[in-house]
């Protein structure tokens, strides 16, 4: 291999900022790759955000012919999406009562748009994966989305068009191609170690193999012609004809070979075991279990174990050696077959089970003397459609086998939701619930730091599952900020265990021993190992001073570390802040609004209200009070006349005091005792006199008072009767004027009943005339009957000359009338 070509593996290698070469693994640097060095660089590898990619389902021909509604999914750039509610969702119904939005926009690592592309879907999101788990890092793609968004579709594609599961095993056959170990005495056991079979296990194995694909002799012939089509690049490196093959674009994007053969011990070889399970209701079958396959036979139920290191593993699971892409699709279609699939409302081919198709790939050392140098696991779990039971119309089977999808569904939902929050320093760790179901049991190691996870969420365009498919992207919201830990292989794993056909182990690995280290491949590895105890005292210190070295350079860098990752943390916590502060002005602002509407609307109620209740009271406060206008004017007079009498006590009671100011005077009293009355009784008399007036001007006055408050209320009165008597006044003169009209109608029409009675008077006098003419004629006609004969032939025909002409015909056989009687005949038809 040239130059050229090395340049291009290390752009490959550390491009891909998360993929960590086979060296790392066995503890070496890669002499093809950059140098990826230094420990915050490692660190920075291993704590990486998990990465959810976004697919959506075009339209089907079926849905566009329904007119399946458009425009709730937009795409607005490869790393956003905008969610519109449709008119009719609840979610829009809940916006409009001020609850929620109805445009939500989520980000994730990137979005497929509905014309991607199988191969370009491939490219852009699990071959990263791949290509750390060829190079020993375990990994995880599971699809999450409502049912009938395209997650099969996704995972498994169709016969002409490979899913990213296919073209994953394409993958890893172009990498191992030529290394490939094709015994099968090295097989898969328990979670993370290898089980080395004895011939007879071996030929066990083999026989299993064969039931297992002659299962499905009838379809191989167009499984083969697909993957000898994918096969085609590999064997002539030539072009490929078909644009939908994974090889496609392998041959254009994927490593030769020779490059990673440059990078990694040339005596190692790959063994490829792939295993298909699915859990439905709770339960795990095996896929690849030949007896499942029979009639009337119950599926065995496999049970969830752990190994010494607490990895979850599947007891009892058929691990099945393949050696190509073929034989890996052929398992593939073997265990569809024996999945649970139901024909849902929303999807025919709905998938009622979480299937999991693992790919255990086994590094071993060359054939003669193997060991196992590694196992890494790729897998693929296609999860089942998170639905809502009312919308599928479930009930029976498929409303249990919902009930159990969403439960899953739920848990994993929860761990994610732990996992987020137990990364937040400041809150305390919750408990994350892996143990709660099937699904997330198996899923733990991923999230645990043993391996790689990445999320596809699958979405369809549906207006009608818009709110489903909401739910989902919220949820992919939150796996997004989930950081995954890497833990290097040394640290995460126990390392792979090798035992023998008894199941006892044979020898236990070390991860961190190179390739390079096995000086012999007769040696063993017990004599690898350094013994320190056989180290000088100087040899010691030195080595306990590095040791401590490398400590205190860990600790900085771990400490830088936290540093950023808190303050990472901080300040994603300060945006989520912010956009939470902002959703909720938003809210109040929303709600002020509203509230500001119904107060007004309600104090324009109010206000019509208390206007009426105001016209009701004076409306009755009127009646109360009216008084006719002749009372009025009695009782005006009255006032006026109590008023005259006032004035004119008022005057007398001048007079009177004129008068007692005179008797009061010293003269007075000569004068009284001149007139013989005693001068203290006349005072007493005054004194009562003038305080009986003094009373009676007191009540006058009181009088007044009264009279005039009533006058006051009376002319009141008279101004509001007054404006009922103009209202009134108009009233009238409308109706008089209305009555005039009318007269004038009458009046015209007295006219033409009048004319009526003439022309009826004379149409009688015609009639009378017409008659007396009649018997006129027939008394002339009987007395002229006999001699006269042949005149009144000529007199008839004389009138059936004239009948043609106008007035012939209108007079009919008054012909011989006189042209004076023609004349006022004329006339009156010209009257009429
Ligand atoms: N990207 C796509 N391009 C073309 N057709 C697609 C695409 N994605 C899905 N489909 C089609 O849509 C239909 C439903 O897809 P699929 O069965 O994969 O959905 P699902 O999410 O697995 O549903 P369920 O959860 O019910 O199993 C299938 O007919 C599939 O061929």
């Amino acid at each position: 291999m040239g130059d050229e070509g090395k340049s291009r593996v290390s752009v490959e290698l550390s491009d891909g900022s998360e993929s960590e070469s086979f060296s790392d693994l066995v503890g070496k640097p890669s002499p093809g790759s950059q140098p990826l060095s230094g420990e915050e660089e490692r660190e920075r590898r291993a704590y990486q955000p998990l990465r959810v990619f976004l697919r959506v389902r075009p339209f089907s021909v079926a849905e566009l012919e329904n007119h399946e509604a458009q425009g709730c999914v937009t795409i607005e750039d490869p790393q956003t999406v905008i969610l519109h509610a449709p008119k009719e969702s609840p979610a829009m119904k809940n916006c409009e009562r001020g609850i929620g939005h109805s445009v939500h926009k989520f980000t994730f690592s990137q979005v497929f748009g509905p014309e991607t592309t199988q191969s370009e879907f491939f490219e852009g999101s699990t071959k990263e994966i791949v290509r750390a788990y060829v190079n020993g890092v375990n990994g995880l793609v599971f699809t999450y989305g409502v049912t009938n968004a395209g997650k099969t579709y996704t995972i498994q594609g169709t016969s002409k068009d490979f899913g990213i599961l296919p073209r994953s095993l394409d993958m890893i056959f172009n990498y191992i191609r030529g290394r490939q170990y094709l015994k099968m005495n090295f097989k898969p056991y328990l979670s993370n170690d290898v089980k080395k079979l004895e011939e007879a296990q071996v030929k066990q194995e083999e026989a299993i193999k064969t039931t297992l694909l002659a299962s499905l002799k009838e379809e191989t012939e167009s499984i083969s012609n697909t993957v000898a089509n994918m096969c085609h690049v590999e064997s002539t490196s030539s072009k490929c004809t078909s644009r939908n093959l994974p090889s496609d674009s392998l041959e254009k994007n994927f490593v030769p070979i020779d490059a990673y053969r440059t990078n990694i011990h040339q005596r190692t070889q790959a063994s490829v075991w792939v295993s298909f399970c699915e859990i439905y209701n709770e339960y795990v079958y095996d896929l690849l279990s030949v007896l499942s396959t029979l009639k009337n036979q119950r599926r065995r139920v496999l049970r969830i174990c752990e190994d010494q290191g607490g990895n979850s593993y599947i007891k009892d699971l058929k691990w099945i050696n393949i050696q190509s892409t073929e034989e890996g699709c052929k398992v593939l279609k073997i265990g569809n077959k024996n999945r649970s699939f139901a024909c849902t409302r929303m999807n025919e081919q709905s998938s009622r089970s979480h299937s999991i198709f693992s790919i255990r790939l086994l590094i071993l050392t060359d054939e003669h003397q193997p060991h196992v140098l590694g196992v890494s696991e790729l897998t693929f779990c296609d999860l089942a459609g998170s639905e809502r039971c009312n919308k599928t119309q479930a009930f029976g089977d498929r409303l249990k086998e919902a009930g159990n999808i969403n439960n899953s569904l739920h848990i994993l939902g929860k761990c994610i939701a732990a996992l987020k929050q137990n990364q937040n320093p400041k809150m305390k760790p919750s408990y994350i619930p892996f143990r709660e179901s099937k699904l997330t049991r198996l899923f733990q190691p991923f999230f645990c730091g043993k391996g790689k996870a990445c999320m596809i969420v699958n979405i369809n365009q549906h207006a009608s599952t818009y709110d489903e498919t909401l739910h989902v992207m919220k949820f992919s919201a939150i796996a997004k900020q989930v950081i995954q830990t890497v833990l290097p292989k040394s640290l995460g794993d126990f390392p792979p265990k090798l035992v023998g056909g008894d199941g006892k182990s044979i020898v236990r690995f070390d991860v961190n021993t190179s390739v390079d280290d096995f000086p012999d491949s007769n040696e063993t590895f017990a004599e690898e190992e350094v013994d320190i105890t056989i180290l000088s005292h100087e040899d010691l210190l030195k080595t306990a001073e590095n040791l401590k070295e490398k400590l205190v350079a860990e600790r900085q860098s771990k400490l830088l570390l936290e540093v950023n990752i808190r303050r990472e943390m901080a300040e994603a916590m300060f945006r989520q802040l912010l956009e939470t502060e902002e959703a909720w002005s938003n809210r109040l602002e929303d709600m002020k609004d509203s509230y500001e509407e119904k107060l007004e609307s309600k104090f324009e109620l109010y206000k019509e209200a208390i206007k009426k209740h105001a016209y009701m009271c004076a409306m009755e406060q009127i009646e109360d009070h009216y008084v006719p206008i002749e009372e009025f004017i009695a009782e005006q007079e009255k006032v006026e006349d109590r008023e005259s009498k006032i004035l004119q006590l008022e005057r007398q009671l001048h007079e009177q005091s004129g008068r007692l100011l005179t008797l009061g005077s010293p003269r007075s009293d000569v004068l009284n005792t001149e007139n013989g009355v005693e001068p203290d009784l006349t005072d007493k008399m005054m004194k009562r006199a003038n305080e009986g007036l003094q009373k009676q001007c007191l009540e006058k006055d009181e009088l007044i008072k009264s009279l005039k408050l009533k006058i006051q209320k009376l002319n009141e009165t008279v101004l509001e009767a007054n404006e009922g008597y103009r209202k009134m006044a108009e009233e009238n003169s409308r109706l008089k004027h209305t009555i005039m009209l009318k007269d004038q109608e009458m009046n015209s029409l007295q006219n033409w009943a009048k004319r009526v009675l003439e022309l009826e008077e004379t149409v009688s006098s015609l009639q009378k005339e017409l008659d007396e003419r009649k018997k006129h004629f027939s008394i002339e006609d009987s007395k002229q009957q006999k001699p006269r004969r042949g005149l009144l032939a000529n007199l008839k025909s004389t009138v059936a000359g004239t009948a043609s002409t106008p007035l012939g015909r209108g007079w009919g056989k008054h012909e011989e009338a006189s042209p004076s009687k023609k004349h006022i005949l004329f006339a009156h038809k010209a009257k009429e």
